[in-house]
């Protein structure tokens, strides 16, 4: 874009954002990354052997720079750069005027693609989707021009440290063909529960999240009663992802209501997940059917959730999490969050947010102990699990650094592994021929 362009578009929308601004937009670079993952299994087949993640650097007049981190599928990286190419002259202080720009550059678009989330989560609002890395960045700028963290701009921090579950997977041993990884195998409840203790040893987690939808439910609910012998007193949940039938998600939630803390979408729709928590005393959380602001009048009425498991990635940021952080506490609903596949980036923001954000009733999900330590695009040491906690950063911004080499890096390692979006169950299907993908499953 030339730059009356910018100054075009800029008078448009926002006459004020013309003064002269150390924080006007002058840069913004879109850059996929791939880390190695482990196979990790889960309803719609397996992790391949690297993630992908997409880092948003957006600089400013004075030379500050903010950060974002989103999906790296293709489709998204795509619409990415159009919405970026548009912020350029923008004002990293003007979020309103960054979400306008960003729907303006949507405006054409099919909608198709690009979600992210292997075709786990396929409903989230594009919009919100494409402004989360945006947000993100220019809230880092705003903190480090301002010298104050991301948790002030928010609100103020009202704890110093965020818990987090450990997140435990059944997993091949390594990817076929390859070494076993420091994990190793787990495919029943004493690989799990081993599992567990390793996670739970290196980390300190105070909780634990089985990823189900796995095998049959008898077996996943006997691995919940495996964790609950190992840790007596541990807060416990599963998440089959929604490939339960209701009779199923009865059934079983029946068996484990005494041992979880909460039920993780055992079934996919509102209505199914409704009927369900009709009938347990057990608390029904999601992050697939209220994934976007439209589904939560349908869900509060239909009493199917009891918490919302928020995800700044497809909320539409810090700032649109918490919107709804309230809508959650003026209902009486709980609230945590979700996660999937991520670098230092997101933790640092995942931090911020629930560090600022009074009605985090949970031990967060992450992905965190699944990542090569070695492996991101930050300066090292920003941040570390101990006791399942994060302690949360006062520096400025989100209190994180890029490591400009490791980038470079990262994105050579995007290059060369081939990948262009997340595909678990093509990357099953190319190992297991009769791997199908029904829901409901069982
Ligand atoms: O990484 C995975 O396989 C997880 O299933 C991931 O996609 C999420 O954490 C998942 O969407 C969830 O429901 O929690
Ligand atoms: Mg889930």
């Amino acid at each position: 874009m030339s730059e009356s362009d910018a100054d075009r578009s800029l008078s448009t929308l926002s006459p004020r954002a013309t003064a002269t601004n150390r924080a006007i937009i002058t840069e913004i670079t879109v850059t996929p990354v791939a880390f190695a993952d482990p196979p990790l299994l889960n309803s719609v087949g397996v992790h391949e052997p690297f993630a992908l993640r997409a880092i948003v650097v957006i600089r400013t007049q004075d030379g500050t720079y903010g950060l974002g981190e989103t999906y790296g599928d293709e489709a998204h990286v795509a619409r990415l750069d159009r919405a970026g190419a548009l912020l350029v002259g923008a004002d990293a202080f003007n979020i309103n005027q960054v979400a306008t720009l960003v729907s303006e550059s949507l405006r054409e678009d099919s909608g198709i693609g690009g979600h992210g989330t292997g075709g786990m989560v396929t409903t989230t609002s594009l919009d919100d989707r494409v402004l989360s890395a945006f947000d993100v960045a220019c809230l880092d700028i705003q903190g480090k021009t301002l010298g104050v963290p991301v948790s002030t701009l928010l609100g103020g921090a009202v704890r110093d440290e965020v818990a987090f579950s450990g997140y435990l997977f059944y997993k091949w041993a390594g990817h076929p063909g390859q070494e076993p990884d420091a994990w190793g195998e787990a495919l029943d409840p004493s690989g799990i529960v081993a599992q567990a203790r390793k996670m739970v040893d290196e980390y300190g987690f105070t909780a634990l999240k089985l990823k189900g939808g796995v095998f049959e439910p008898e077996i996943e609910a006997a691995t919940i009663e495996a964790l609950r012998e190992a840790f007596p007193r541990m807060p416990l949940r599963i998440d089959p992802n929604g490939v339960w039938t209701v009779e199923t998600a009865l059934k079983i939630g029946r068996r484990l209501e005494p041992v979880l803390e909460y039920l993780e979408d055992p079934c996919l729709s509102i209505a199914d997940n409704a009927a369900v928590r009709k009938e347990i005393d057990l608390p029904i959380a999601t992050n697939m059917c209220v994934v976007s602001f439209n589904d939560v009048p349908p869900a509060i009425a239909a009493g199917a959730v009891d918490v919302v498991l928020s995800d700044h990635h497809f909320w539409g940021g810090l700032r649109r999490s918490q919107a709804l952080a309230g809508i959650a506490e003026t209902f009486g609903l709980g609230l945590s969050m979700h996660s999937n596949s991520h670098l230092g980036i997101s933790f640092a923001a995942m931090i911020q947010l629930a560090a600022a954000t009074r009605n985090i009733d949970y031990a967060c999900d992450t992905h965190w102990p699944w990542k090569p330590a070695g492996d991101d695009v930050i300066v090292p040491g920003a941040l570390e699990i101990r006791d399942g906690s994060v302690k949360v950063s006062t520096k400025p911004g989100l209190g994180i650094e890029l490591d400009e080499e490791a980038l470079a890096r990262m994105h050579r390692q995007y290059l060369d592994c081939g990948l262009t979006k997340r595909d678990d169950t093509g990357y099953m299907q190319s190992i297991h021929a009769d791997f199908q993908l029904t829901t409901p499953r069982w």
